[in-house]
């Protein structure tokens, strides 16, 4: 499709630019619009976001993960001449991988299962937004119906994305404890690929801009790649971040995880052991309801009623005692096999412990 509003001439756009000349104004094409800037990625790197904010950048960004080698393939399709699609084959080679369970897109899918996500759910990219794919697919179809001088420059936003990678790195592995280095290994490997993808579309793009009209063509492409990855932040942070409007169908926290059992979730990934001293959290207290006759937990807003072996335990519930301790002196009070009694106590707190009525 031919642009149907093009962009106005400036004065500028009329002369020949030198290749340094041209290097530099692609350079600060990035230095203003790339996708650095956007609030969301600063909120992502600082901390910031919650788990399931992260859970919805991953998701979201595996659709560009998993169209950039569809993307790569609409360009060589383009190439006439065998030693360019000698170099460019390589970028479909490190996205798909050489055999099943290699490649940038089987990292990612590490990436998004590191933060809790099903794999095959991922796969479905059902919950992805609707702007994240319509500005991804803006992408291929740009690539496939420009110039291949413009599918080339587009590309050059990878010049940029070194420096944010590293920034990115750091900043997620210090400033969220859900995150390792395994789960982040994706751009390990970007670190050396994209310079050298970076390296040779520029060197291209120098070379083959001759005229001011072409040279405005790959400026002109390289700000609408800038603004593809920006419009994808754009999306995330308006369902997500603010006024968090999540459209219908789009992913809500909590779907497409991989399931953990309820309690040991709750209890911190872990379930009660005999050692702990068990203790009631501030706001929740064993009160005796005279009307009904019998024990209660009040918790804010919320009662739970107890049977007469919960009653028990709880009584003896202090911060101090160990479950083991516990164990003992209702053996003691009710002749019976203290191991026996842990074992039973143990189920019980780990299910008042998911209802968030019980610390350890
Ligand atoms: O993490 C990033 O910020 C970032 C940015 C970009 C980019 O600038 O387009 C790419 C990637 N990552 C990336 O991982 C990747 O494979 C990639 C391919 C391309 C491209 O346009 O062909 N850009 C990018």
């Amino acid at each position: 499709m031919n642009a149907v509003f093009p962009t106005p001439d400036t004065a500028d756009s009329e002369r020949l630019l030198t290749p340094d000349e041209l290097e530099a104004a692609l350079r600060d094409i990035g230095a203003r619009r790339y996708h650095n800037l956007h609030p969301f990625h600063r909120l992502l790197h600082d901390g910031k976001l919650s788990k399931d904010q992260v859970r919805a950048w991953a998701l979201n960004r595996y659709y560009y993960q998993a169209m950039i080698p569809v993307k790569d393939a609409a360009v060589l399709a383009r190439m006439t001449d065998a030693s360019l699609r000698r170099i460019w084959r390589q970028r479909i080679v490190d996205h798909d991988g050489d055999h099943e369970g290699d490649g940038g897109i089987e990292r990612w899918l590490k990436l998004a299962e590191g933060v809790g996500f099903d794999r095959d759910y991922v796969l479905s990219t059902r919950g992805i937004l609707s702007a994240t794919k319509f500005s991804v697919e803006a992408y291929v179809h740009f690539v496939s119906e420009k110039t291949l001088l413009e599918a080339i420059a587009s590309s050059l936003t990878e010049m940029f994305s070194p420096t944010i990678i590293s920034e990115r790195v750091a900043g997620m592995l210090k400033n969220y404890d859900f995150i390792t280095k395994d789960t982040l290994a994706y751009f390990d490997k970007r670190l050396t690929q994209a310079p050298r993808d970076a390296d040779f579309a520029l060197d291209y793009v120098k070379q083959h801009a001759t005229t001011p009209e072409l040279q405005r063509r790959a400026m002109a492409a390289l700000t609408f790649k800038c603004n593809v990855l920006w419009t994808q932040l754009d999306a995330l942070y308006f369902a997500y971040v603010a006024p968090g409007l999540i459209p219908p169908d789009a992913w809500q926290a909590g779907e497409g995880l991989v399931a953990e059992p309820a309690q040991v979730q709750a209890a911190g990934g872990r379930k009660t052991a005999p050692g702990d001293r068990p203790r009631l959290p501030r706001g929740v207290r064993l009160r005796n309801d005279e009307t009904r006759g019998k024990y209660v937990l009040l918790a804010p807003e919320r009662t739970f009623d107890l049977d007469d072996n919960a009653v028990a335990v709880l009584k003896l519930v202090d911060g101090t005692r160990s479950v083991a301790d516990i164990a003992d002196e209702l053996g003691k009070t009710y002749a019976a096999d203290p191991r026996a009694i842990e074992a039973d106590i143990l189920v019980m707190l780990d299910g008042l412990a998911e209802k968030r009525v019980l610390e350890r």
